[in-house]
């Protein structure tokens, strides 16, 4: 490389073009988290950390942490690039463009999907199969976040891995004719698998899913209902895409002055307010029903603030996924290998714990209110700053304004359990 082009050519790519860096597991992690970074257009967020010798495991979180990527946009990128990394890349929902010409990185004409890339990288997209084993390690060092000493190679090439459940190419459908053969097995087939719906496993593919994560984390937005309108609250969940969104945050600023902060977050994805338990079920549960099938186990559970929709998310889930588990029970394929299935359904959401959330509440807002009672006591002094005392004490206020609202909603909604639960309507028998 001469001296000129190594000038003009950002450092990360340098990395990776030295001869003498691809012997050792250190650089060759380097250059590998140089590629992919290139193939996003980030390389020169490579370049200051890497060239200090910085851990290359800790790299994308250091970049995450802002000592690398700067603006939002390189921020979205690089969140993208580390979920498509996650997802082999096959399941991003569109690919992250970049929007502007990064200086030697790839033309927004070009995208990265030109054919240069697609063979070699795409957005976080690694072709394992076109590195060495010293570059597959360290990028396995990356992605699961701990060390591969070379010495341990034999054990962690035969560690299996369990494939993925959310192969996104896979598009199971269980309403088609399954022509089972009716030989007896205790695994089917590739032959089998492919007549029952499923996609025909070859190796190549094996290897792209033993790199897959297992877990896919999706967002569902419920609507603003009627109270929150009347109350003229605002919406502070925008959906900016399939899967990522931006929640608005209203703050103050010391004077008063209300201003909104914007905060993005990514997904494996994002479903609006207008989705219905229907398409919930398509994303997250149904995908993984066939794999069931395939001896491994799957777990789908909600998390989310009180009064977000989990119940309302999750209560027909069950259901649906019994529907598809039987239709599948009942093919010819399924049938012969004489599975059983065990159902059970329970709510871990018992008198005590309602009890015991609520009583949070309201020592929270207590607590807000001793608050409040220091400052009006500091405040009577003489000489003391009025001024400071009526910041100080319009924000606790406001604090405390909005957790009696919270208060009285869960108030509402802890009756209304209650109830449903014949908690309070159940007839007390004799002491
Ligand atoms: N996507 C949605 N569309 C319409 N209504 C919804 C949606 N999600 C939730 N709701 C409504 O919002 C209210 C609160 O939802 P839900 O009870 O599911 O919340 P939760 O997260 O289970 O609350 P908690 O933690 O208190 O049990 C319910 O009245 C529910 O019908």
């Amino acid at each position: 490389m001469g001296g000129h082009t190594q000038q003009s050519k950002p450092a990360a790519t340098a990395v990776y073009d030295h001869p003498g860096n691809a012997g050792t597991t250190g650089d060759g992690g380097d250059a590998v988290m140089a590629r992919w970074l290139q193939s996003a257009g980030l390389q020169h967020l490579a370049s200051p950390l890497a060239s200090t010798g910085v851990n290359q495991r800790l790299l994308p979180n250091l970049l995450m942490q802002g000592y690398g990527a700067q603006s939002m946009e390189e921020k979205q990128r690089l969140l993208k690039l580390m979920r498509n990394l996650n997802f082999n890349g096959e399941s991003a929902s569109e690919p992250c463009t970049p929007t502007t010409q990064s200086p030697g990185g790839i033309g927004v004409s070009e995208g990265y999907y030109s054919p240069v890339f697609r063979g070699d990288f795409g957005a976080g997209l690694l072709d394992l199969h076109s590195m060495d084993d010293t570059e597959l390690l360290s990028l396995l060092s990356l992605a699961r976040g701990f060390e591969l000493e070379t010495s341990n190679m034999e054990h962690v090439n035969s560690e299996p891995f369990e494939p993925s459940h959310f192969m996104p190419a896979v598009n199971y459908s269980f309403d088609g004719d399954f022509d089972a053969p009716t030989s007896q097995q205790q695994k089917p087939s590739p032959d089998t698998e492919a007549a029952a719906g499923f996609p025909p496993v070859d190796k190549k593919n094996n290897a792209r899913e033993n790199n897959v994560a297992k877990i896919k984390v999706v967002v569902r937005k419920r609507p603003v209902n009627k109270k929150e309108i009347a109350r003229k609250e605002d919406d502070i969940v925008t959906v900016s895409d399939n899967a990522s969104l931006i929640v608005h945050e209203p703050k103050l600023k010391v004077d008063l002055t209300a201003y909104v902060e914007k905060h993005e977050f990514c997904f494996d994805a994002v479903l609006d307010e207008h989705v219905t338990n229907d398409e919930v079920y398509g994303v997250t549960v149904q995908p993984i029903i066939p794999i069931i099938f395939q001896r491994t186990k799957a777990t789908c559970f909600a998390y989310g603030q009180t009064g977000s929709g989990k119940t309302y998310t999750m209560q027909p889930l069950p259901l649906r996924a019994s529907e598809d588990l039987m239709r599948l029970l009942h093919q010819p394929v399924y049938r012969s290998q004489k599975f059983k299935l065990w159902l059970s359904f329970f709510e871990i959401y018992g008198e005590e714990a309602l009890i015991a959330s609520h009583r949070k509440e309201i020592e929270d807002t207590m607590e807000i209110v001793r608050e409040e009672m220091k400052l009006l006591a500091e405040v009577d002094q003489p000489g003391s700053l009025i001024d400071n005392y009526v910041t100080q004490l319009s924000f606790v206020l406001s604090r405390k304004a909005a957790s009696l609202v919270s208060l009285q909603a869960r108030l509402a909604r802890f009756q209304h359990r209650l109830k449903e639960q014949e908690i309070l309507s159940r007839k007390r028998g004799p002491r």
